[in-house]
């Protein structure tokens, strides 16, 4: 069986082992490398997992899966160098990289890792703890077929996936990689105007989230677009479209454009600050 190393278990590096376990993969098959050693020993716990060092995953490892922040690749790829060289001097086949990092071209990590190392860039979501992540990945210089063919194959374990070509990559970050805190916040301010028109929140909770489960569902089934959807919803004179009036007026789908263009934009920016010689902020 595939051996997966998670290099960085954060928020996103979490839910991949968790998503992974769920979709029925041994925890003896999984490995994970954590710089906080409480947060590895609560883990290591929680899931059965065995926590590593960086040399030992690269050593181990048939994919060595990177989700640590964009701003903290850098010590993390020199780690990495010498014990992926190391390995290739073997006759075991070189770890394939899989990098989940915003805006990280997999240029950055052919030109920092051994020469011809095999990298596949992800842009997956959190919904992944509840197998509902979607992912979309491309392919970086040296990535065979096969290799995506397999990066595929573990996403499509916790979710959707999208092949798409990595100059997209920036946008799906600001669209899927982003887009579930779109709707968190959404949310949390209809339940907010719940309590405002005096309903308790716990109920307004409950009326929001059910409203969102149920709308996602026809969404994603044959019922068509969602202007046709709205438009269902909206009587003539009657309570929704008083409510778009206002969404209109306060200028809530250009918010939008904006919002996803600004976030587009960061991640083309981390992608930046990591080009050789830069000297931006990393932050
Ligand atoms: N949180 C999200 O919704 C998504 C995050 N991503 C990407 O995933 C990556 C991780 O994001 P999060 O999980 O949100 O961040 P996080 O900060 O929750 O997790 C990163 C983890 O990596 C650990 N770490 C850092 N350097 C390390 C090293 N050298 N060795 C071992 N562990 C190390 C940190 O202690 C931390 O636990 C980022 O590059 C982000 O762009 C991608 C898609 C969605
Ligand atoms: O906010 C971020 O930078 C990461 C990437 C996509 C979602 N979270």
């Amino acid at each position: 069986m595939t051996k997966i190393a998670v290099l960085g278990a954060g928020k996103i590096g979490e839910a991949l082992l968790s998503g992974l376990l769920s979709a029925g993969r041994r925890a003896s098959d999984l490995l994970f490398t954590e710089r906080h050693p409480q947060r590895a020993a609560e883990l290591a716990e929680r899931y059965g997992v065995r926590a590593v060092d960086v040399p030992a995953a690269a050593e181990e490892a048939d994919v060595l899966v990177v989700a640590v922040k964009p701003q903290d690749i850098e010590p993390l790829l020199d780690e990495l160098e010498p014990r992926l060289a190391h390995r290739g001097g073997s006759d075991r086949p070189r770890s394939l990289v899989v990098s989940l990092c915003a805006g990280l071209p997999t240029g950055l990590f052919e030109a920092r890792l051994p020469e011809g190392t095999s990298v596949v860039r992800v842009m997956p979501n959190t919904p992944m703890l509840v197998g509902e992540a979607m992912s979309v990945i491309s392919a970086g210089r040296h990535a065979t077929d096969e290799q995506l063919d397999l990066v595929e194959e573990l996403l499509g374990s916790v979710g959707k996936v999208r092949r798409a070509p990595e100059g997209q990559q920036d946008a799906v970050t600001a669209l899927s990689g982003s887009g579930p805190a779109y709707f968190f916040y959404l949310v949390e301010a209809m339940i907010d105007a719940g309590i405002l028109v005096g309903i308790p929140r716990a109920m307004a909770a409950e009326l929001i989230v059910q409203s969102a489960v149920g709308a996602a569902t026809m969404l994603r089934g044959a019922e068509g677009h969602p202007v046709m959807l709205r438009e269902a919803v909206t009587s003539p004179a009657g309570t929704t479209i008083a409510a778009i009036r206002e969404l209109e007026k306060h200028g809530v789908r250009a918010a939008l454009l904006d919002a996803i263009e600004a976030a587009r934009d960061r991640s083309v920016e981390l992608g930046r600050a990591h080009e050789i010689g830069s000297t931006t902020d990393q932050g």
